[in-house]
């Protein structure tokens, strides 16, 4: 596949005010490791965008710098009007990690209090909306247990009512569900899919998985690497009516085909050069 490929051009939901403006942004690291080059992208409010593509193409790397947890080189970057990571709300990003990042010395509802506290809320303040959190995710009556009580599931979904429990407009999650059995991510496939639509979020979420990209996103962002940067951009129509019937469907299928020839395509991008 090359990059004249008839693939459908993300046109994203186009009414709805730009969020996140990335416009030629590019990462050298000081060991001159070029994580990304020229990325320029625009993401809309209520998209539901992944980032697909191999290890080492900067996915994590973009993610972090839309967050304001890591610097570029160049380019520039705003979310909701403001540089990255200078919001004056900051509480306006959730961020999920691959590893749930739990403190394992205190209880799932301390866990989920953390972001609170640090905006200065007491315990007896936030309480509720711990719990509202907790609830979002299933885990009401998990409150008092310890992380090493919960199994993988558990402890990610957690880690998504920490993310969840300041309201954000934007969740950024990275490989959140990697390390989960099939069954397992299936069904947080399906949760996140509802607090997306039930909360009125825009999500970026990172993956290596086709499969998943397809049945969550309304937009694909196709990523290769050395240098890292996006060689596709695809948009998936209907994510905010899907069901877990659609797996089963052949339009699935077809746009797993039609992702997966694009994802084999940035082999054919790998510049030698970088
Ligand atoms: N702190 C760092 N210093 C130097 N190089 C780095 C640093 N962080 C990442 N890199 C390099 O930048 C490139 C992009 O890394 P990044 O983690 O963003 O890729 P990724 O697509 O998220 O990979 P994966 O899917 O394996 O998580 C890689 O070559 C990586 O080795």
């Amino acid at each position: 596949m090359n990059a004249a490929s008839p693939l459908p051009k993300a046109a994203g939901l186009t009414g709805a005010p730009v969020l996140i403006d990335m416009k030629d942004v590019s990462k050298r690291f000081a060991n001159g490791t070029v994580a990304l080059r020229g990325m320029s992208l625009q993401i809309r409010n209520g998209e539901f965008v992944s980032f697909l593509g191999p290890s080492g193409c900067g996915k994590s790397t973009a993610l972090k710098m839309i967050s304001g947890l890591l610097s570029f080189s160049s380019g520039s970057i705003t979310v909701n009007g403001h540089p990255a990571g200078e919001s004056p709300h900051g509480s306006d990003i959730g961020y999920v990690f691959q590893e749930a990042t739990l403190m394992p010395w205190a209880t799932v509802f301390e866990n989920v209090f953390l972001p609170l506290k640090l905006q200065g809320l007491g315990k007896g303040e936030a309480k509720a909306r711990v719990e509202e959190a907790l609830s979002m995710v299933g885990l009401a009556n998990f409150a008092r247990s310890y992380p090493r009580e919960l199994s993988g599931g558990m402890k990610m979904r957690a880690s998504i009512a920490r993310a969840m429990v300041t309201k954000p407009k934007l969740l950024l999650m990275d490989e959140p569900f990697a390390a989960l059995d099939e069954m397992t991510r299936s069904k947080l496939n399906d949760e996140v899919l509802g607090l997306w639509r039930s909360h009125g979020l825009t999500v970026i979420f990172v993956t290596h998985s086709v499969f998943e990209s397809v049945y969550l996103s309304s937009r694909v962002v196709v990523m290769a690497a050395r240098p890292g940067r996006v060689v596709h951009d695809i948009a998936l129509p209907g994510a905010d009516t899907r069901t877990s019937a659609y797996r089963m469907t052949s339009e699935y299928t077809d746009n797993c085909r039609l992702v997966s020839n694009a994802l084999e395509g940035t082999m054919d991008h790998v510049d030698l050069n970088h």
